[in-house]
């Protein structure tokens, strides 16, 4: 049985927290502030860049009204440098071609904006996905159910899964009432258990077996 296979992309098919952190300390180098240690920097993915732009400048003491200013210098920082330092976590290539080979669509459902997604997708090769929703593509974003629930229709029907690493991932998949997989080995801050999911796997290997196991249950 082929399903409609959605993935999110920071910290679950790439570690690209190397660059946005290497983003947000260009923004604050040219404020003539440190930048912030690359742990500090992967607790405050997850729900966007302008949102991990607050985050920074509050930690950094900037005035919060300059978050638009410094959103947009961060986001132009990032497209410069995107792709630098950040790869796709291992056997994630080989498990996408499999899950492709054996007939399922895949699609991506992330609160990155748009345009970087494809540029990152592009320049890693994971590619093609039937559909990428971006963080900026609706009005809302991630835990709402909204871009997840527009990334399913847009790859039609079937079963529904959700694959993803952290807290706002797991909500968003609980809300849009799709079976969750937690990747145990990106960004998330809490523990396994303590996260709504279907399964968890730490391995992509395990991957095309979990979402066997779960067609087979549906
Ligand atoms: O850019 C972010 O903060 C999060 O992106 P993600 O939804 O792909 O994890
Ligand atoms: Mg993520």
């Amino acid at each position: 049985m082929s399903a409609r296979i959605v993935f999110d992309l920071d910290g679950t098919l790439i570690d690209s927290a190397p660059d946005i952190h290497a983003a947000s300390a260009r923004m604050l180098q040219a404020e003539g502030l440190e930048p912030l240690d690359l742990a500090t920097i992967i607790s405050f993915i997850g729900n966007g860049l302008p949102h991990l732009t607050g985050l920074v400048m509050a930690r950094a003491g900037l005035a919060p009204d300059r978050q638009q200013e410094l959103s947009a210098r961060v986001l132009e920082h990032y497209n410069a440098v995107s792709g630098t330092l950040t790869r796709p976590y291992p056997a994630v290539p080989q498990t996408l071609r499999a899950l492709r080979d054996q007939g399922h669509v895949l699609g991506i459902c992330t609160n990155k904006p748009e345009a970087p997604a494809h540029d990152i997708l592009r320049l890693t090769g994971l590619g093609p996905f039937d559909c990428v929703v971006g963080g900026d593509s609706l009005p809302q974003r991630k835990p709402d159910p909204a871009p997840l629930h527009a990334a399913l229709a847009a790859l039609g029907q079937g079963p529904a899964v959700y694959v993803g690493d952290s807290e706002v991932d797991a909500e968003t998949a609980h809300r849009a009432g799709v079976p969750f997989l937690l990747f145990t080995e990106g960004y998330r801050k809490t523990p396994v258990d303590a996260l709504p999911h279907s399964a968890s796997f730490a391995d992509f290997a395990e991957l095309p077996g979990l979402i066997a196991a779960l067609l087979a249950d549906t």
